[in-house]
């Protein structure tokens, strides 16, 4: 199994899926599996119930995804939080997705379907960064940068990460 973690945008279903195509194995998506598994989108979620919540579903779809799936696993931007999460990873190969605040906003921009960016994208960005980075670094085993990157160039860059490439 090979785990993409990092924040919302940066890239996890783009390079996941290239990943796994490389790989020939299969791409899974914990957030896809909340939403199919619930009949209901995140942003849903996160209104009706909360983010502690949704932070539950979270850890078991993760957990069951684990158990479920081998190939190319990526992970909710906030799932990392979770300490119960985090403590799942132990043992896997992770990789950080990273990009810095204004490759961010540039991504994301005003996307109404991402709950934690609907006022002031850009001082959201730079706290939910700060929040976060050290927990994706906490659980990663190797990071790659996304900044200035295709998502071409960012999966030969993991590969090469995972010393998965022959030559
Ligand atoms: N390396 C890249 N350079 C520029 N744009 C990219 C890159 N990777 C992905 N994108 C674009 O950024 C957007 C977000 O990418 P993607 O959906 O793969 O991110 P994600 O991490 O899966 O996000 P989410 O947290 O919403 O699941 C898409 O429009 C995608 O085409
Ligand atoms: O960064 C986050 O906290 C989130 C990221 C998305 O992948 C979703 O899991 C949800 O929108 C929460
Ligand atoms: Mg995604």
């Amino acid at each position: 199994m090979i785990v993409l973690v990092g924040p919302m945008g940066v890239g996890k279903s783009t390079v996941g899926q290239l990943l796994a195509d490389r790989l020939g194995v299969g791409y899974r998506d914990t957030d896809d599996d909340i939403v199919a598994g619930e009949g209901r989108s995140i942003a849903d979620i996160f209104v009706d119930d909360g983010e502690p919540a949704f932070r539950a579903i979270e850890k078991r779809a993760v957990h069951t995804a684990l158990g479920e799936h081998d190939g190319v696993l990526a992970l909710g931007g906030g799932a990392v939080l979770d300490a119960d999460t985090r403590a799942l990873l132990a043992g896997q190969r992770v990789i950080y997705l990273s990009m810095d605040v204004e490759e961010a906003v540039r991504r994301t921009g005003l996307n109404t379907a991402r709950p934690l960016l609907a006022v002031n994208p850009r001082k959201q960005w730079r706290e939910l960064m700060e929040a976060r980075r050290h927990l994706y670094e906490e659980v990663a085993t190797a990071v790659v940068p996304t900044d200035g990157r295709t998502p071409e160039e960012v999966t030969e860059a993991a590969l090469d990460a995972l010393e998965l490439k022959e030559a």
